[in-house]
């Protein structure tokens, strides 16, 4: 009998080292930080203001490439160092969901236009889009303001709206920069909530960056990162020897 194939991790980021200015004003924010994610997996990654955090998300979610290191997606090498091995727009489009401190979102389009956006990109039909947007939004709790500018809703509410986006596209990884900043404590957990849930029914792999000790427990592994060093923390350790 043949052994089954284990198909490799969703994330397996090697190494990776940023360094921003030079001389004087040189600042190494990430140094030598690696981190591997499966599939279903969701991590929360902690740490001080200015450790590096953004830095290390920005990195994996292709928009701000590492000075060295490698990031290999699905199995596919796609960052050497600061060159890209594959066209970074389109596999991020395909690959990547992408939750931002700040929304983001389109000012000229409704809500639910900037969710359905980022399928349309990727061709699905304006009703379709139309239909799986209304769904999201509904878990999210802002259906109600489906047709309303960005600029009419709270911060909370555009935050919801940009998770949507982000889970539109069923994306293989879904990174989160602080997605709970601008919510209250019971809709922070939610969201939380729905991104364990999306890692373990869809076998996304998710990264969060959090100080939200309160929602640890949604994840399966948690690091810590400080002056630009990544480790795994004792939380986590605990965790899997449960
Ligand atoms: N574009 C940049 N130019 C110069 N230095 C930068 C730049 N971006 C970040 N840094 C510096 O790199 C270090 C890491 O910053 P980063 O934003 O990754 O930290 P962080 O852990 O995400 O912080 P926070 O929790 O406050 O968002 C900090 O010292 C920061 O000042």
């Amino acid at each position: 009998m043949s052994e089954p194939v284990s198909s490799p991790p969703a994330i397996v980021a090697t190494k990776l080292t940023k360094r921003y200015g030079s001389g004087n004003t040189e600042v190494i924010a990430m140094q030598d930080a690696s981190m591997t994610v499966g599939s279903g997996e969701i991590v929360a990654l902690l740490g001080p203001s200015g450790s590096g955090k953004s830095t290390f998300l920005t990195a994996i979610g292709l928009i701000n490439p590492p000075n060295s290191g490698t990031i290999a997606i699905g199995g596919s090498a796609v960052l050497e160092g600061e060159s890209a091995r594959v066209n970074l727009r389109s596999f991020r489009r395909r690959h990547i969901g992408y939750v931002f401190q700040k929304s983001n979102l389109i000012p000229f389009l409704s809500a639910i236009e900037n969710v359905q956006i980022a399928m349309q990109l990727g061709g699905v039909s304006k009703r379709a889009s139309r239909k799986r947007a209304l769904e999201l939004m509904d878990y999210l709790g802002v259906a109600d303001r489906a047709d309303n500018l960005p600029s009419m809703l709270s911060g909370g509410q555009q935050q919801r709206v940009a998770v949507a986006r982000a889970l539109a596209n069923r994306p293989s990884v879904i990174l989160a920069d602080e997605p709970t900043a601008a919510l209250d404590g019971h809709r922070g957990r939610q969201v939380m909530e729905l991104f364990a849930k999306v890692a373990h029914e869809q076998a996304s792999a998710v990264i969060v960056v959090t100080h939200d000790h309160r929602s640890l427990d949604v994840f399966d592994t948690t690091y810590e990162m400080e002056d630009g060093i990544i480790t795994k923390s004792q939380h986590s350790l605990t965790k899997v020897s449960q």
